[in-house]
């Protein structure tokens, strides 16, 4: 059961930081995932300060057990050793099962809980996982002294966790959004495929037969086959989820690193479908989000048109054929905000969008 509404809003602490009322909207386009025990990564953290919006120290899969503790100690090292600038940092703890996950959430907060802006989460299954967390970080906020609360990512990767998605969302006021975890959420459901994350050649739809003059099926003639997108229902049910409880969806890892296309293709139906980032697993899946996440140039010239033509927002235009009007304005006024919030952190975007503007508005 969530709280009644006059308490949503308490601290869940004595001295714990007041709850944010929004989630700010910061650029994510790229949540980037690197291991702070390992040397050679972790050296390049600092140099990548103000080229991704979201850099991530991972302590859970992909950190072997025995190293654990390592990584643990090399992410309170780099967040106190590094000015963050305008890049988020983040961190996934360990799973809320595991022997690591009190440690994680024990040393974290009070070493670098002011360096800290998400707290992801994985494997949630229900409201209930929120709750203990959202309850631990505000005793460890009031120890710590901190003033700005921590946010909550959740990890979308049980069939349990889609089945409870709306009461994760709306578990806490700490929560800042969801990643669809593929590989997991795969295995989890016993789906068939061992990849992680992308599509698979098997899951797809075949053109009908043609049929001869009589109208005979001819079965063995040629036939297009269209390959499906095995991710669409989940990532769909985590956008409207994630909208209607004013929070933030992501698509999760692709692990086909050397398929820098099929990486883009992926990241771009997410992006068309309404999520705002991705995870870069390696440091060329950050120029794929970056791009993908940023609305076109032309796109935004489109927007700025419309919301130019269509004064007040109400009634009907034409615009090269096309007949624009209130529904159509909003959805241009979505193209241009996230534009002029990249432009905002981004020089390089920011000139190609106020290029456009003066040329073609
Ligand atoms: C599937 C479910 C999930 O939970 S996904 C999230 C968990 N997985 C991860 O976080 C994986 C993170 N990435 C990695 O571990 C590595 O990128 C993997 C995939 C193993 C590839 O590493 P490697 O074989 O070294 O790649 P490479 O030779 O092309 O690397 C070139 C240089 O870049 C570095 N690099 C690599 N990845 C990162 C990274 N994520 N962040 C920062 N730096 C990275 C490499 O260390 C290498 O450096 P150098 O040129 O030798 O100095
Ligand atoms: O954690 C991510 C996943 O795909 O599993
Ligand atoms: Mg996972």
């Amino acid at each position: 059961m969530t709280r009644p509404a006059k308490d949503f809003f308490a601290p869940l602490a004595v001295g714990a930081p007041a709850p944010l009322r929004e989630i700010p909207a910061r650029p994510s386009r790229a949540i980037h995932f690197f291991d702070p025990g390992n040397e050679k990564m972790a050296a390049k953290v600092p140099d990548m300060v103000g080229t991704v919006d979201v850099l991530l120290g991972n302590l859970e899969d992909a950190v072997k057990a025995e190293n654990k503790e390592k990584s643990r100690q090399g992410l309170v090292d780099i967040g106190k050793s590094t000015d963050f600038g305008p890049t988020q940092f983040w961190t996934r703890i360990n799973s809320l099962d595991s022997p690591w996950v009190l440690d994680d959430l024990t040393t974290l907060v009070p070493e670098i809980g002011d360096k800290l802006d998400v707290i992801m989460v994985p494997k949630v299954q229900g409201a209930e996982d929120i709750h203990y967390v959202d309850r631990l970080l505000a005793q460890l906020e009031a120890r710590a002294g901190l003033t700005k609360p921590l946010q909550v990512h959740a990890i979308l990767e049980t069939a349990r966790g889609v089945a409870n998605i709306e009461e994760i969302c709306a578990a806490s006021p700490r929560m800042q959004g969801l990643s669809l975890g593929p590989a997991d959420l795969a295995a989890d459901r016993r789906m068939k495929t061992t990849r992680v994350g992308g599509g698979h050649p098997g899951y797809l739809v075949r053109q009908d037969p043609a049929r001869d003059d009589l109208g005979v099926p001819q079965y063995d003639a040629q036939r297009t086959t269209y390959q499906q997108d095995l991710w669409h229902y989940t990532i769909a049910r985590m956008v409207d989820a994630c909208a209607m409880h004013g929070i933030y969806p992501y698509y999760g890892p692709f692990g086909d690193i050397k398929d820098t296309v099929a990486c883009e293709d992926q990241f771009r139906n997410a992006f068309l479908l309404g999520c705002v980032g991705a995870w870069s697993l390696h440091p060329v899946q950050i120029t794929i989000a970056n791009k993908v996440f940023s609305p076109s140039v032309e796109d935004v010239a489109h927007a700025r048109r419309v919301i130019a033509a269509m004064g007040d927002g109400t009634g009907a235009v034409m615009i090269d054929g096309k007949m624009e009007d209130d529904a159509s304005v909003k959805q241009c006024r979505v193209m241009v905000a996230l534009a002029d919030a990249l432009a905002a952190i981004d020089p390089e975007l920011k000139e190609q969008y106020d290029r456009i503007e003066v040329a073609d508005v």
